[in-house]
């Protein structure tokens, strides 16, 4: 059998700030073949961008701090390269898009020169070979060449967000990172750049990792997705086995959460509570506080990654120790 592309194991990342320990990532694993899309969904705080920033280097110094665990990629551990390994790998072998596009381009520059900078920097390439590829980029995120000289202000939100895509993808990386790279646009624009990502994605068989709160938004480009809470995977599976049929509790929680038009608006019933506080955590399994089948069990022991159904779930229900054994089937 081939090996992975990415292979997380274990990972365990902390913020230690003067006040607190923040517990960011708690052992999460995770494995990425060539071209999968895999969707991370989860409420606020649960620890995606840690693991997206853990994975390419970039947790802030010196609170954040890999504690535990490694990522493979390409057979090559990214928790023990040195900085100089991750510049190179940052933006050629694997690159990210951000929430907000102004965060990856600069105001004082023309985008058609800051395609090509990203270009010139991980390429042996002329100043006007980076120029014609950075046009051919943009023609491909659907941007006239003709726009190459002006600067992002000139632009919508969406069209910078292509910008951005145009500009992660400008070394035809190996895998890409995006957090929440539509959740600023309103929705019609929201699916263009998506399908429009979908489409790159395919084109050059990127991996991608797509992060977001919105389970649809995963849905629209996603194979694959992990459902975090608090810092774990709570389940993981195919995109259409999850939707079909919700294992964990919290995902069903999720599931819930979302209206939908053909069920009453009193049987919608968005999750009760709110995500621990990450610096501290409740003991046995982290979302116990919350589930609505919790048992006095739940509150001791953590559960392990239970293989069924052709999903991993992190829920003592499935290891035969709870009386509920008996769940509400989803609606
Ligand atoms: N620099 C930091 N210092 C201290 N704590 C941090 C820092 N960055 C993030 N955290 C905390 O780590 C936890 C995980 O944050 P993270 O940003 O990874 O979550 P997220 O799932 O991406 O959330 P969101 O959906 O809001 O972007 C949160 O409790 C957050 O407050
Ligand atoms: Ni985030």
């Amino acid at each position: 059998m081939a090996d992975k592309q990415l292979s997380i194991t274990t990972l365990r990342v902390h913020y230690e700030t003067e006040k607190e320990t923040v517990h960011a990532v708690n052992g999460i694993s995770l494995e990425m073949d060539e071209g999968d899309s895999l969707g991370i969904v989860g409420e606020t705080g649960a620890g995606k961008t840690t693991t997206a920033l853990a994975i390419l280097g970039l947790l802030p110094k010196p609170t954040g701090k890999i504690i535990e665990g490694s990522i493979l990629f390409d057979g090559q551990d990214l928790v023990q390269a040195g900085e100089t390994e991750m510049q190179k790998i940052r933006g050629n072998k694997i690159s990210m898009i951000f929430q907000d596009p102004m965060t990856s381009l600069n105001p004082i520059f023309t985008i058609g020169e800051q395609i090509a900078e990203v270009i010139e920097i991980h390429n042996e390439i002329t100043k006007d070979g980076a120029m014609e590829r950075a046009a051919e980029m943009l023609e491909l995120v659907g941007i006239p060449q003709a726009r190459m000289g002006e600067y992002p202000h000139q632009f919508s939100g969406g069209m910078k967000q292509r910008v951005v895509i145009a500009m992660a993808l400008a070394c035809n990386p190996k895998l890409l990172l995006a957090d929440e790279p539509t959740t600023a646009l309103d929705v019609t624009i929201q699916a263009q750049v998506l399908r429009m990502m979908r489409g790159l994605k395919e084109k050059f068989n990127t991996s991608l990792i797509l992060i977001s709160h919105d389970l649809g938004v995963v849905a629209q480009i996603c194979t694959k997705v992990a459902i975090m809470y608090a810092g774990e995977i709570m389940e993981y599976g195919n995109i259409e086995d999850v939707f079909e049929k919700p294992l964990h509790p919290y995902t069903e929680g999720l599931f819930n959460s979302i209206p939908r038009l053909d069920v009453d608006r009193d049987r919608l019933s968005p999750i009760s509570g709110l995500m621990p506080d990450p610096s501290r955590l409740p003991k046995g399994c982290v979302f116990h506080p919350r589930c609505p089948y919790a048992e006095e069990v739940c509150a001791k022991r953590v559960p392990q990654v239970n293989d069924t159904e052709n999903r991993k779930v992190m829920c003592l229900m499935y290891e035969g120790i709870m009386e509920n054994k008996m769940r509400k089937t989803h609606a």
